[in-house]
C-alpha cells in the first residue's frame, strides 16, 4: 500500500489502469469523464487530490485527439485542485513522429514525381512574395498572391487619384482587400481541417510556395507542460530525442526486455534466428536486441525514398543480410497501418526465411491493419498492451500480447518513493 499516491485512468485504456493499480495495491481514483452534446470533453475529479502525487494514465491510439484533450483537462483539473505533483503516464506517446515527411536530399519536400530528372513542381527555396527588404516591395508574405496584390495596389492608386478617401493598412493595401485576403486564407484553413489524408496526394504546391510542416510534436510537449504536467513517463518513443522538446523530466522506458524475454521463451533455437529491422530508422533499436542476445542482424533497405507522402508503400525494399532457412524476427517500435511489417514479411519469405515473427512495442493497428496482417506472410505478431488490444486480439489469430502494467506500476512506485528507475532501463 502506498500513501498519498493517486492514479487516475483516462478513457483510452481502462484495462491498463486496472493492471497498474493492481501492482500498486490501490484503487483508481473516482473521476467522471464525459462529453457535452456538442462533443466537448468534461472532466470531474471526484475525490481530493490536495497535496497528493497524481499519475494520470492515458495512451495514444484509438481516438487519439479526444484522449489527448481529456488528458490535458485532467492534468489542469488536478493542478487547480492543489495536487502536489502531476505525472502524465503515456505508454504510447501521441504525435511523437509528426514531423516525418519525405524530403529530397536538398531538403525540398517531395510532393510530385520528377520527370526526366527534373522536378515538375517548380519548387524553389525562395518564398514568393519575397521577404520584404530594402528596395523590395512589401507583401503579405503569406501566400502566392503577388499578382492579386499588385492588381489591388493599382486599383487603389486609381481610386486615390480620384480623390475618394481610401483607408490603408500598414502594408499599403486598402483595408477591404486585406480583409478579403484574410477571409480567403481562413476559408482555406477550414477546408484543410475537413480534408482526409487521401487528399494529401492531390495537393500540388504552387510554384515558389514554401511549404511549412506543422511542428505538432513541439506543440503537444508545450500543451502538456502548460496544462501543468510536472513529469512524463512513456515507453519506446519513436524518436528518443523527442525528450529534448520538454523542459520537465521525461522517463522513456524500454519495451526491449519484454521482447527479448519473449524471444528467449518462445522462439525455438532462437540463437540461429535473424533479427531484422524493417527500415533504416529502426536499425539502432533492432541491433540493440541482436547484440544483447548474440543473434545475427539483417536490415531491410528501402531502395528509393518515396516520392509522395502516400507513396510509402510503393518504395522498393531490399534485404541486406541472409535469412535463408532461418526464422526472421522483425523488430519495430510501432505498427500503425502494418504496411511496413507485412511488406517486410513478404520480402523475407521470398528471400527464404522459414518463419517470420514481428515484435513491435506499440500495436496501434489502425484501419484495416488487422486484415492486412491476417492475409500476410507473417506467422506471428507480438505487441505490448501499451494500446488496448482487446478488439485486436479478437480479430487476429496471429496476435500475441505482452502485459506492460507491471513495468509502469513499478516505474510509478519508484518515482513516488524517489527511487532510481534506471534498473527499468536495463536489458538483462
Ligand atoms: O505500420 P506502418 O503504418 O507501416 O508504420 C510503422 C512504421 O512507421 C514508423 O517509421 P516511419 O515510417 O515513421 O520511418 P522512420 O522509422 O524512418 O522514422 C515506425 O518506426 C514503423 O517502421
Amino acid at each position: 500500500m502506498v500513501r498519498n499516491l493517486v492514479v487516475i485512468g483516462g478513457n483510452s485504456h481502462p484495462q491498463l489502469t486496472q493492471s497498474i493499480c493492481g501492482v500498486l495495491g490501490i484503487p483508481p481514483a473516482e473521476v467522471l469523464l464525459s462529453k457535452f452534446a456538442v462533443g466537448e470533453t468534461r472532466v470531474e475529479v471526484q475525490e481530493s487530490v490536495r497535496e497528493k502525487d497524481v499519475y494520470i494514465i492515458q495512451s495514444g491510439g484509438g481516438k487519439v485527439n479526444d484522449h489527448l484533450l481529456e488528458l490535458l483537462i485532467t492534468i489542469s483539473a488536478c493542478k487547480t485542485a492543489s495536487a502536489r505533483r502531476v505525472t502524465a503516464v503515456l505508454p504510447l506517446f501521441p504525435y511523437s513522429r509528426q514531423s516525418d515527411i519525405p524530403y529530397d536530399k536538398a531538403g525540398a519536400p517531395l510532393v510530385k514525381a520528377a520527370v526526366g530528372g527534373k522536378p515538375t513542381n517548380g519548387y524553389t527555396f525562395e518564398s514568393t512574395p519575397p521577404t520584404p527588404g530594402p528596395g523590395k516591395p512589401e507583401g503579405l508574405g503569406l501566400m502566392n498572391g503577388m499578382e492579386n496584390l499588385q492588381k489591388g495596389l493599382a486599383k487603389a492608386q486609381i481610386e486615390d487619384s480620384t480623390g475618394s478617401p481610401v483607408k490603408r493598412r500598414g502594408n499599403g493595401l486598402p483595408r477591404n482587400d486585406t480583409t478579403d485576403s484574410l477571409k480567403s486564407l481562413s476559408n482555406g484553413a477550414d477546408d484543410a481541417a475537413n480534408s482526409t489524408s487521401s487528399k494529401i496526394s492531390a495537393f500540388q504546391p504552387r510554384p515558389g510556395y514554401k511549404q511549412w510542416v506543422a511542428q505538432a510534436g513541439t506543440l503537444v510537449a508545450d500543451l502538456l507542460t502548460c496544462a501543468g504536467a510536472d513529469h512524463i513517463i512513456t515507453m519506446d518513443l519513436h524518436d528518443p530525442q523527442y525528450q529534448g522538446y520538454f523542459d520537465i523530466p521525461v522517463d522513456n522506458l524500454y519495451g526491449r526486455p519484454l521482447l527479448k524475454s519473449y524471444i528467449q521463451r518462445n522462439i525455438p533455437n532462437y540463437k540461429q534466428s535473424v533479427i531484422v529491422s524493417p527500415d533504416a530508422g529502426g536499425a539502432k533499436r533492432a541491433t540493440a536486441i541482436a547484440d544483447q542476445m548474440g543473434i545475427e542482424f539483417a536490415l531491410i533497405h528501402k531502395e528509393r525514398r518515396p516520392t509522395k507522402i502516400t507513396d510509402r508503400q510503393n518504395a522498393t525494399m531490399m534485404l541486406v543480410g541472409d535469412v535463408r532457412d532461418r526464422i526472421a524476427i522483425l523488430i519495430d517500435d510501432l505498427a500503425d497501418t502494418s504496411n511496413t511489417i507485412t511488406r517486410a514479411a513478404k520480402l523475407l519469405k521470398k528471400e527464404g526465411a522459414s518463419q517470420v515473427y514481428a515484435l513491435v512495442t506499440h500495436g496501434i493497428l489502425s484501419g484495416d491493419a488487422i486484415e492486412r496482417i491476417n492475409a500476410s506472410a507473417l506467422d506471428k505478431v507480438v505487441v505490448t498492451n501499451s494500446v488496448d488490444q482487446v478488439d485486436h486480439l479478437r480479430r487476429c489469430p496471429k496476435l500475441e500480447v505482452l502485459e506492460i502494467g507491471h513495468v509502469f506500476g513499478e516505474a510509478i512506485r519508484r518515482v513516488h518513493h524517489g527511487e532510481s528507475i534506471s534498473v527499468l532501463f536495463q536489458y538483462d
